[in-house]
């Protein structure tokens, strides 16, 4: 995607795969993003293999990538940026 260079996928869903230094610092920007998905009541997939975290974003009412997820990325690549 232009403005996410970091992240893949299609109309439906994107996505984006990140390995961290340890998987403690995996867990700090889960619960950083955690914090955000609840403060814009919007809520990414996370799956969690030792420091590697991969993202997907859609909005399940819509059953489509939205602004919100956009938004979403944009504040996880945020997270991301600081913890690595
Ligand atoms: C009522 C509330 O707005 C919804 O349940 C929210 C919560 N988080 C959500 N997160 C995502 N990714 N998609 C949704 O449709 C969604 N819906």
């Amino acid at each position: 995607m232009t403005d996410l260079p970091d992240w893949s996928g299609d109309e439906a869903e994107i996505t984006r795969t990140v390995r961290l230094p340890t998987f403690m610092d995996a867990i700090a920007v889960v619960d950083r993003v955690a914090v955000v998905a609840e403060e814009m009541d919007h809520h990414p997939d996370i799956d969690i293999r030792w420091r590697t975290l991969t993202f997907r974003c859609s909005t399940h009412s819509a059953g489509k990538v939205t602004d919100r997820d956009i938004e979403l990325a944009r504040r996880i690549d945020e997270i991301v940026a600081n913890q690595s």
